[in-house]
């Protein structure tokens, strides 16, 4: 058990910034550092056992990198580095910091205390992308009208479970060992051990009973990243009473599965659990279902991927005990009502996953070192990913990105904020546009969005004063999407017909996770509606529901100070 102080609010994380800090304000401040002085008590693993699932993985290749001779004393700089960059955590944040500040041609060492490739390669996107790829293909096969529409004929359907759960694990180690081997070609240092800060620019890492290496480095980034929030009074066995960390092992498909929280992980199981024959009750803390989404995607994602399925829910319940099954009693979840805290319902079932967000991954890591205290045990940054300490200070040469400052829990997220670190350390100032950063959901079919939702979008608009345009077209007018007989989906664009910025995009729909992309570019760049109308797409493709969706916005004619970038040529 954790014993991280985290408190699960149903809060998108990508709103989750830590604003009290100005960064502008504390840049003109004077740095003014106090050190704690060095953390004496070993650190070791015990960080990383918090995973509910015990892990406690080490490699026994001791590392004996040499002890820099400007390590010895811990309160002052280093005169003299071993590397121009250390990254404590190789996930997928430390491994794209990695490669970028190779290429920037910088030293660079990266520390693991686990496996390389972190929550995304080893407990998370990777292992449930293959599992969601089964249940995609489980879903058609089992489809008779789906098919039959096609004009195909197909046997009974049928799964081994151990062979899924073979695929996932395989596609796992091979993409862990093609990042391991990514690093290794460009000439990362890998060093094995849990990373611990000791001091300004200087890190200690190393397992338990063995002696520390000490290493130094001009710029520190931390990306640590997070482990399963499991909420008090739920007890996880790891066999009837899971987090994703044993899910994704797939180990049994449980005859009745309840799901804890309807967010990304809860939403994305149950696509797998129902595709292989599990019914499914989702117990979700808010109102309604899939709060993070845009309302009127959740509704329609509701009507396609809940109602016809074998999925019940309760909302506005918190489960606050949850029992594992033993002794022949199945699992036993009691549940409050989240307003009136009075007790709402007990329910028996064959087994829970608590899908009740992430925890961030910071315990032991010295910040107290470098004078900084953790909010909700994620480390406090500015827009720069820049750390702040107690005083609202900038920790100079200090970086954290990914899970562990909670900006937004997803992995390109992490790695475009190593890469943008990565950018400020080698002299181009440099802010990531997190309004650009695209987010997906992988179930059959699927939801994907970029910027705001559309209550998000009025809210903003209310308080700055311009007014809010929603575009919306089908995927029922789409040829390609009805040539594949998946003709349930909608594009959503929320934009500002003043000047024809957009504010937001959302889809649901036949591969919405890479349909999201021109759209997410199209912000990242500051491309205007008015601009990317003209933009030519290939028929018949499922693309051109968002090139509808950009020609159904009504922009005002004030902002349409130029014509198309390049006219249509006649052949
Ligand atoms: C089931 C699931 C599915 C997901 N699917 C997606 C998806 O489809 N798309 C998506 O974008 N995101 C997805 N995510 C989220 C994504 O996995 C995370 O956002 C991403 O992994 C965060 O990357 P990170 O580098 O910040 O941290 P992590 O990937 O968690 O890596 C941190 C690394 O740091 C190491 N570490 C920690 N402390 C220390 C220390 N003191 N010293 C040395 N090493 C240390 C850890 O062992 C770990 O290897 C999913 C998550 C889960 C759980
Ligand atoms: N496809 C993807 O990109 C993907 C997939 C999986 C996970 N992730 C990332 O992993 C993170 C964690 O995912 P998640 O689904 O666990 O978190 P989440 O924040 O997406 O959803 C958690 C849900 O649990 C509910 N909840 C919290 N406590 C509860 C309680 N006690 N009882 C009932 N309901 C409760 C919340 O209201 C919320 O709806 C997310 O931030 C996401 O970014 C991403």
């Amino acid at each position: 058990m954790h014993s991280i102080c985290f408190q699960a609010t149903g809060v998108p994380r990508s709103n989750y910034i830590f604003d009290s800090c100005s960064p502008a304000l504390a840049i003109s401040k004077p740095i003014n550092l106090r050190f704690c002085g060095l953390r004496k008590e070993a650190f070791g693993f015990s960080g990383l056992t918090h995973s509910s699932s015990g892990r406690v993985r080490f490699s026994s290749r001791g590392h004996s990198k040499k002890v820099s001779a400007s390590a010895e004393s811990n309160g002052s700089p280093p005169k003299s580095f071993d590397y121009d960059l250390i990254i404590i955590g190789a996930g997928v944040g430390g491994h794209g910091a990695a490669l970028h500040a190779v290429e920037k041609g910088l030293k660079t060492a990266i520390i693991e205390g686990d496996v390389v490739g972190g929550t995304c390669v080893n407990r998370g996107c990777v292992p449930s992308k293959a599992l969601l790829a089964v249940s995609g293909k489980m879903r058609e096969l089992q489809s008779e009208h789906h098919m039959k529409a096609l004009g195909l004929q197909v046997s009974a359907a049928g799964y081994d479970r151990q062979g899924v759960a073979d695929h996932a694990n395989n596609l796992a180690s091979k993409i862990r060992s093609n990042l391991t081997n990514s690093m290794k070609a460009l000439g990362v240092d890998i060093l094995t051990g849990v990373g611990t800060i000791v001091g300004p620019q200087k890190v200690k890492y190393g397992k338990v009973g063995f002696p520390d290496n000490i290493v130094t480095a001009k710029n520190i980034i931390i990306a640590t990243g997070s482990v399963p929030f499991v909420p008090k009074g739920i007890e996880v066995d790891g066999k009837t009473v899971i987090t994703s960390d044993h899910a994704l092992k797939l180990e049994s498909v449980p005859d009745w599965i309840a799901i804890v929280g309807s967010g990304y992980i809860g939403l994305e199981f149950s696509d797998v659990y129902t595709a292989l024959g599990s019914e499914v009750t989702f117990i979700e803390a808010l109102d309604q279902l899939m709060p993070g989404f845009d309302p009127e995607i959740g509704k329609l994602a509701q009507r396609v991927l809940i109602n016809p399925r074998k999925i019940d829910y309760h909302t506005g319940v918190f489960a606050t005990k949850i029992t594992p099954a033993k002794d022949g009693k199945p699992v036993i979840i009691e549940l409050i009502d989240a307003k009136t805290k009075e007790p709402k319902d007990t329910l028996e079932v064959d087994a829970a996953l608590i899908a009740t967000g992430r925890a961030p991954f910071t315990n032991g890591l010295g910040l107290e070192n470098v004078n900084v205290v953790t909010q909700r045990g994620f480390v406090p940054v500015d827009e720069r990913m820049r750390v702040i300490d107690t005083n609202g200070n900038l920790v100079p040469h200090l970086y954290c990105i990914g899970d562990a400052n909670g900006k937004m829990m997803l992995a390109h997220a992490a790695s475009a904020q190593g890469i943008s670190v990565v950018e400020q350390v080698t002299g181009r100032d440099h802010v990531l546009n997190h309004l650009s950063i695209p987010a997906a959901c992988f179930t059959h079919p699927e939801i994907s969005m970029v910027g705001l939702t559309e209550p998000q979008a009025r809210e903003k608009a209310q308080k700055e004063g311009f007014e809010v345009g929603v575009a919306k077209t089908s995927f029922k007018a789409n040829t390609k999407a009805l040539a594949e007989n998946e003709g349930e989906g909608l594009a959503k664009l929320i934009y500002r017909p003043d000047n024809g910025e957009i504010l937001g995009v959302h889809i649901f729909g036949l591969h919405a996770a890479d349909l999201i992309h021109e759209a997410s570019n199209a912000i990242a760049l500051g491309t205007r509606i008015q601009d990317i109308k003209f933009a030519v797409h290939a028929h018949p493709t499922l693309s051109e529901v968002l090139d509808e969706l950009f020609k159904s916005a009504k922009v005002k004619a004030a902002a349409l100070s130029h014509g198309p970038v390049s006219e249509p040529v006649a052949v």
